[in-house]
């Protein structure tokens, strides 16, 4: 199975070209959702989706957006039930965040940080698995229960 679904928009791209070889290096089963090529005026939320879908249907447990600065793509993908995204530029939080939050997709800004630091938080958070402690597990619960709420308020 593929275990992770990388997408970019055009601040996130080259950042994507130079790190998807580097991690199906390492072994890693990537499948790439985009953009295929430099697309100057493409929109960050239609890659979040992307991985959000990628997710959602079973097809990888983990996703990687990359933007400009990783906001952009990680509020879009926290808007999707079943995605738990974080921008993470250090490598504590992007495994502490699969640890206790069981993140899901990982987001970064490609104009923040270089390809060395993209690569170590993406190790991070591919070699991070959830900790299935009841404090964790509650928190957990309480995000799905408002993920719940909200789409009954619609
Ligand atoms: O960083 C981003 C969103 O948080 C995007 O990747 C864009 O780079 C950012 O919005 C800037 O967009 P622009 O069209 O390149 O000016």
């Amino acid at each position: 199975m593929v275990n992770l679904a990388v997408a970019a928009d055009h601040g996130g791209f080259a950042l994507k070209q130079a790190l998807v070889p580097l991690l199906r290096s390492e072994g890693h089963r990537i499948i790439d959702l985009g953009a295929c090529d430099f697309q100057p005026d493409d929109d960050y939320p239609d890659y979040a989706e992307k991985i959000a879908r990628e997710i959602n249907a079973g097809n990888t447990r983990r996703g990687l957006l990359i933007c400009g600065s990783g906001a952009g793509a990680c509020i879009t993908a926290n808007k999707i039930p079943g995605i738990r995204a974080s921008v993470c530029h250090d490598t504590y939080s992007a495994h502490q965040s699969v640890e206790h939050d069981d993140m899901n997709v990982l987001c970064l800004g490609a104009r923040v940080l270089g390809l060395s630091l993209a690569l170590e938080l993406t190790r991070a958070f591919l070699g991070a698995e959830f900790i299935d402690e009841p404090r964790y597990r509650r928190r957990l619960d309480k995000i799905t229960e408002i993920e719940r709420r909200a789409l009954l308020n619609r």
